[in-house]
């Protein structure tokens, strides 16, 4: 179904909630929306959804036990804060949910998660057997041991690659503004009440800041929705007050709630998806011409021969641009050498490679399989 009923309709939902709508005017946590949000969603699985809750709020948490009235900035005490938080946000969710007889698990996610093979595969069948056992996964970014090169910072994009992963048919995304606006909504902007596809967020202005507390503001709710329609998974994007509406698909003031984003694309994998809207790469490999090609056109693995330079420090594993020669980025994908390794085999052969170094040296330096390619910038 590709409206607002899809979304009423949908069998197991993705539900992320942002700091702004848990945080109260003191910057701690608000424990009377929690519950609120808590009822409704209850309600929901209760009535046979499998609900899966996505939701910010360590730092909000921390703040108070630790004496904190401003949110960290830096990422030493913004780990810490929400080391502290994240057990006392998952006690609060464990009550409100056992008010209604049902049961939390924790699920803390790094972005390491979403994209390497074992471990989102791991991730996947923990919360696939949570859901059968009746549990409400509650997914936080794993903010303690999440560094700042590899991190999602925001929730959003990690609710996107969380509703991939347990194949969700809609993800909501509650915030504090009721609805996507064509402009910052303190501008007077209008509200977008339905959203086809890109071309309909042509000249719609969004700004990365967000409220006082909350990470990303529009932009990174918009990557979050790229990514999830973009593989098939409606999204709708409202207030947390209209909870209730959104996973109903009732109406709200006698119109419809927030916005709605209808599915754009089909399911591809999950790293795929990350590489190409999420990651933050790690260093720049220069590819001559053929590489160039063989990469864009024939869509092969990239091998050391057709690698005139790298840049940046990174492990293997780490995303990587993929530039030509004139600067321009081509493709992104997953580096199988370390930064270090990969000068003295630039420009050879893998056979000269395999011959000189041995077995090991002669792989591609990155995958076909572990590529994405950026589309040219008209
Ligand atoms: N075009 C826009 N439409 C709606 N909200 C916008 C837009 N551009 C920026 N914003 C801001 O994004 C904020 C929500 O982002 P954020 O504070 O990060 O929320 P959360 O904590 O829920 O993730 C809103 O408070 C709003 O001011
Ligand atoms: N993961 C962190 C914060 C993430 C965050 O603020 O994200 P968002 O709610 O999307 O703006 C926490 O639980 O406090």
């Amino acid at each position: 179904m590709t409206d607002r009923r899809g979304v009423a309709a949908a069998r197991r939902v993705v539900v992320k909630v942002g700091s702004s709508s848990l945080t109260a005017g003191d910057g701690t946590l608000d424990v009377a929306a929690l519950q609120a949000l808590v009822r409704v969603l209850a309600e929901r699985r209760v009535a046979g959804t499998e609900v899966v809750l996505v939701t910010s709020g360590a730092i909000s948490a921390g703040m108070a036990p630790l004496g904190l009235t401003a949110r960290p900035r830096d990422l030493a005490t913004a780990q810490a804060t929400a080391s502290v938080g994240q057990g006392l946000l998952v006690a609060r969710y464990t009550e409100a949910f056992a008010q209604h007889g049902l049961r939390v698990g924790q699920v803390l996610l790094t972005a390491e998660d979403t994209i390497r093979r074992g471990h989102y595969r791991n991730a996947q069948r923990a919360l696939d057997r949570l859901l059968a056992l009746g549990v409400v996964p509650v997914v936080n970014e794993n903010d303690t041991v999440a560094t700042d090169e590899i991190r999602f910072g925001d929730n959003d994009r990690l609710a996107a690659l969380v509703s991939h992963l347990v194949r969700a048919d809609a993800m909501v995304l509650l915030t504090d503004v009721d609805a996507l606006y064509d402009g910052p909504p303190s501008s007077g902007a209008s509200r977008i009440s339905e959203v086809a596809g890109p071309q309909d967020l042509e000249g719609v202005v969004v700004t990365g800041r967000g409220s006082a507390v909350g990470t990303g503001g529009m932009v990174t709710k918009l990557a979050s929705v790229a990514i999830a329609t973009g593989s098939g998974i409606p999204v709708v994007l409202t207030s947390a007050r209209n909870a209730a509406a959104a996973l109903a698909g009732d109406p709200v003031d006698g119109g419809p709630v927030g916005t709605f984003f209808a599915a754009t694309g089909r399911r591809v994998p999950t790293r795929m998806l990350w590489l190409a809207h999420a990651a933050r790469t790690a260093g720049r490999l220069v590819l001559d011409d053929g590489a160039v090609r063989a990469v864009v056109e024939r869509r092969t693995s990239l091998l050391p021969a057709g690698v005139t330079a790298v840049h940046g420090t990174f492990e293997a594993g780490d995303p990587v641009e993929l530039a030509a020669a004139d600067g321009r980025v081509v493709a992104r994908g997953l580096v199988s050498y370390a930064s270090d390794e990969l000068p003295p085999l630039l420009g050879r052969s893998t056979r000269e490679l395999r011959a000189e170094l041995g077995d090991g040296y002669d792989r591609e330096v990155v995958h076909a399989d572990d590529l994405v390619l950026v589309p040219a910038r008209g």
